[in-house]
């Protein structure tokens, strides 16, 4: 890991000369809580609309005129640009600044929507097929931009509370989707009412993002950090960055793929499980299913506060990931039968697992790169968690349609538990590593953690041997130096 800065002979080290910029951070004010109230709205409008079709299903395929499969082409045309297209949101957003990156990501899931709810309203499915593709275009960017832009706000003790948050709000969005949009449809008859509620909604998610770049824009006018235009070369993202990215980065990822397949694909299939293995109605089901996000809304900001006092972030993935693989794995030794209670309590399980994980796994991101390629890591692990969620769904078509036990669901249940113990798995493996890298996401302070860790790396070590001055060398060799130049490093970020 090498740092930008440079240290050159007669300066008097003008990364500590910002110590004074540092005291006027709004970022340290209350305004960040402000700031942390108009992100977590950013993707309330997002979330909200992208169930509007789960929740909406037998209408809209009655009013369109669609099978199952177009009916399905609705979820995939916005998954599967989004294998590719969070990867160069986040290294975007790297490049060109948060700020623009939410307005343009913003207007793609306002404008998106608007063409969604004008296809239905003229009864056209190609129309209402472009609208959820080009939602599909900003909408996970919009995802990797709010952490993004979360990340350079909140820190250290404060980082998984504000991505709690995020979660939690937004996942209130997917819940107000399930409770609202049939109410609106019993009211009025129609689902284009309901539709243009989400378009509403997401112009109330941009005016948040339009708010949220001011004041971003006022901190960095404060903090004398520079447009990203204006960067040196050495100090600007490319796309090659990505090759830093170690060991634990791509585990997160491959964890994340696995989890995301045990939680969300098995939320877009639940409904039909649940009435087909035990006999509930399609409203039972529904809100039977809306327990898991409902739970995660209440739990994500706790479980965010906590991990940020006690660390410990990979023990609570495997936790989380232990959990997840457990309801799959009763699910699986439960019998089909009428109305039992008790897979009510697996719902609440995989809430509380979920909870857990997307608190922990997502804040965990900025820990494991340099700040300067945390949007461009978000970026790929989002891409990463897409792809997931585009060949799960397959995946778990193809073993339905080609096995009998319980209508397909046996076998399905069985691919389940499987992606859980390669969760699992790879929660295991990004431990041992953490652990041999200094411990940085179990600490409770992890950039103190990661800052020990590389300034004590041999290669740094042979840096400052080979390459210093000899009157930096004699500064660096007194403690109270060292501790000034640690400390104004972290403020910096440039750990
Ligand atoms: N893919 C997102 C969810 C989303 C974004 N837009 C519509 N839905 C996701 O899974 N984010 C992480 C999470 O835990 O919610």
């Amino acid at each position: 890991m090498e740092t930008s800065s440079e240290f050159t002979p007669g300066n008097d080290f003008s990364v500590l000369d910002k110590e004074d910029s540092n005291k006027n951070d709004i970022s340290k004010t209350r305004v960040r809580y402000y700031m942390l109230f108009l992100a977590c709205f950013l993707c309330f409008g997002n979330y909200f609309i992208y169930d509007n079709p789960s929740a909406l299903q037998t209408q809209l395929e009655d009013d369109l005129d669609i099978s199952s499969f177009e009916f399905g082409m609705l979820y995939s045309i916005y998954s599967f640009p989004n294998v590719i297209l969070p990867f160069f949101g986040g290294y975007l957003v790297d490049m060109m600044g948060v700020r623009i990156g939410i307005f343009i990501f913003s207007l793609f899931v306002t404008a998106g929507q608007a063409i969604f709810a004008f296809g239905v309203s003229i009864k056209s499915y190609p129309v209402a097929l472009l609208g959820r593709g080009i939602f599909g275009c900003g909408g996970e960017s919009q995802n990797v931009a709010q952490s993004a832009i979360v990340s350079n706000w909140f820190s250290g003790k404060e980082l998984s509370m504000a991505l709690g948050m995020n979660v939690s709000i937004s996942r209130l969005g997917s819940v107000l989707n399930d409770v609202l949009e049939p109410a609106l449809f019993e009211a009025t008859g129609s689902v284009i009412l309901g539709l243009w509620v989400g378009f509403g909604l997401c112009v109330a998610s941009l005016v948040c993002g339009v708010f949220l770049g001011a004041i971003d824009k006022k901190r960095d006018r404060i903090l004398g950090i520079q447009d990203k235009k204006l960067l040196p070369d050495s100090e600007k993202v490319k796309l090659s960055d990505i090759k830093t990215f170690g060991f634990s980065l791509w585990m997160v990822c491959v964890n994340c793929f696995v989890v995301y397949i045990d939680v969300s694909c098995f939320n877009n299939i639940a409904s039909n499980y649940y009435q087909t293995r035990f006999d509930y109605s399609t409203q039972e089901s529904g809100l039977i299913i809306s327990i898991t996000y409902a739970v995660a809304a209440i739990l994500c900001p706790i479980f965010g506060k906590l991990v940020d006092k006690i660390g410990r972030r990979v023990i609570l993935i495997m936790f989380s990931a232990c959990c997840v693989t457990l309801v799959h794995v009763l699910f699986l030794v439960t019998p089909d039968s009428h109305k039992p209670v008790y897979p009510i309590f697996y719902m609440i399980l995989l809430g509380l697992g979920y909870s857990i994980y997307a608190s922990v796994m997502w804040a965990s991101i900025p820990y494991l790169v340099e700040p300067k390629t945390i949007g461009t890591a978000f970026g790929v692990a989002t891409s990463i968690q897409n792809l997931g969620l585009g060949v799960g769904p397959l995946i778990v078509g193809y073993i339905k349609g080609s096995t009998k036990k319980e209508d397909g669901y046996y076998w399905v249940t069985f691919f389940f538990v499987m992606m859980g113990l390669v969760g699992i798995g790879s929660a295991i493996s990004i431990y041992i590593n953490d652990m041999r890298t200094g411990g940085v996401l179990n600490s409770h302070d992890p950039r103190q953690a990661r800052e020990n860790c590389i300034l004590s790396t041999p290669q740094l070590k042979k840096k400052v041997d080979e390459d210093l001055p000899e009157n930096v060398k004699k500064w660096l060799s007194s403690p109270t130096s060292q501790k000034a130049l640690r400390q104004s490093l972290v403020k910096q970020q440039h750990f």
